[in-house]
This record gives C-alpha cells, sequence and structure tokens, in this order.
C-alpha cells in the first residue's frame, strides 16, 4: 500500500511538475506530506534493561525451585516491557495487539513457537476474531513470574510483526504517552512500523 502511494506520489509529482503556479506546487506538497505520513512511524516497545532481559533465558528447565521475582525486580522488568501489563495477582504479564490480518497472527504465532521451544519456556497463546493475539506469560512450575518471563516476553518483543496499521498507530500514540524517556542505560531502541492507509 505504501510502495503504491509512493509510485502514486511520484506520477502526481511529475504531472505536478509539469504544471507551474501556486497550486501545483501546493498540492505536490500535500501529496509528499500524505506519503510521509503513510511512511512509518515509531512504537517503543523496548524500555531500558530490554537488550539485558532478552539475553537471560532458562538456563536450566524451570522448577517449583525457581526463584519468583521480587517486587523491586518486578518494577524493574515491567519498565522494560512497555508493551505488557502484570495482572492484578501479579502473578503474569499478558501483551495485546492486532495483526493486519488473519495470516499475519499466524505467522507470528509460528515465529513465538521457535523461540519458546528453543528456549523450553512456553507463553500461553490465544487468537480471536481471526487478528487479536494475546500473550501471556507466567511460569506454571511455581504459579507465578520468574526472570525466564521476562526474557522471553523481551524476545518476542524483538519479533518482527505485521500489524493492523490503525492499531499500530494507536499502540505508538499510547506508547509516545506512557513512556516518560529512557534511562541511561535505555537502548532506546524502537520498533519501525509501516503504517498504511488502513
Ligand atoms: C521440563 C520443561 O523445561 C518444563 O516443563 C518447562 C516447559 N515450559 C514451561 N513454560 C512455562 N511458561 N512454565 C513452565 O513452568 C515451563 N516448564
Amino acid at each position: 500500500m505504501l510502495h503504491q502511494a509512493i509510485l502514486r506520489y511520484k506520477h502526481c509529482d511529475r504531472v505536478l511538475f509539469a504544471c507551474t503556479g501556486g497550486v501545483a506546487r501546493r498540492c505536490r506538497s500535500v501529496l509528499a506530506a500524505r506519503v510521509c505520513q503513510m511512511a512509518s512511524m515509531t512504537m517503543n516497545i523496548h524500555g531500558p534493561g530490554a537488550d539485558k532481559l532478552r539475553a537471560e533465558g532458562c538456563s536450566s528447565a524451570c522448577s517449583r525451585d525457581t526463584p519468583r521475582v521480587e517486587p523491586a525486580e518486578l518494577t524493574e522488568y515491567m519498565k522494560a516491557l512497555p508493551a505488557w501489563h502484570l495482572n492484578a495477582d501479579k502473578t503474569m504479564i499478558t501483551r495485546t495487539f492486532t495483526a493486519r490480518n488473519f495470516m499475519a497472527a499466524i505467522r507470528f504465532f509460528n515465529k513465538l513457537a521457535e523461540v519458546a521451544e528453543a528456549e523450553g519456556h512456553h507463553p500461553d497463546i490465544h487468537l480471536r476474531n481471526f487478528r487479536e493475539v494475546e500473550i501471556n506469560l507466567s511460569t506454571h512450575a511455581v504459579g507465578g513470574l520468574t526472570l525466564p518471563d521476562f526474557a522471553m516476553a523481551a524476545k518476542l518483543d524483538a519479533l518482527d510483526i505485521e500489524y493492523s496499521p490503525k492499531w499500530a498507530k494507536q499502540e505508538a500514540e499510547r506508547l509516545a504517552a506512557t513512556v516518560t524517556g529512557q534511562g541511561e542505560d535505555g537502548d532506546g531502541t524502537s520498533v519501525k512500523v509501516e503504517a498504511s492507509a488502513p
């Protein structure tokens, strides 16, 4: 869609370029703004310390002896994962998003499955209304949250996701409003989202 918009812009630009006068110039600037607006936006889902979390993993199989995260760690880890939400009793973290379409959601699930199987730590995954994705992470062996849950969340946040452009625009605005800037160790990385006309 974006590619078509750029082609349209180039075609119109050539036509408009041949015209002279203020009207042509105004039309060209409107067209350029439209293409820029459709180009991309930044959705900052990697909070401070996300890289460090992503490098963690399930050093060994999760068991009932796997330590639960402490309250201070919980606060730190959630700052690294602004796209995730902590449930009321602090035993699970959840991320939801709307995929571009059904196959985009399935492609994401397949990428998630590779990561989860490689790490030996498995989220609960749900797909509703053909493209609404929900991922839940908790360590079943302890019935609560351990470091592998946060490591897995950070790894999943690094996967390339084909979002619904409309949803991505809303989420980018939400995150921009909630993220209070990166700490000194913030990796500050962000996700470029191609947003084309819905
Ligand atoms: C033996 C194997 O590592 C364990 O059964 C793993 C598998 N994946 C897991 N995934 C999650 N989310 N919690 C667990 O307790 C868990 N245990």
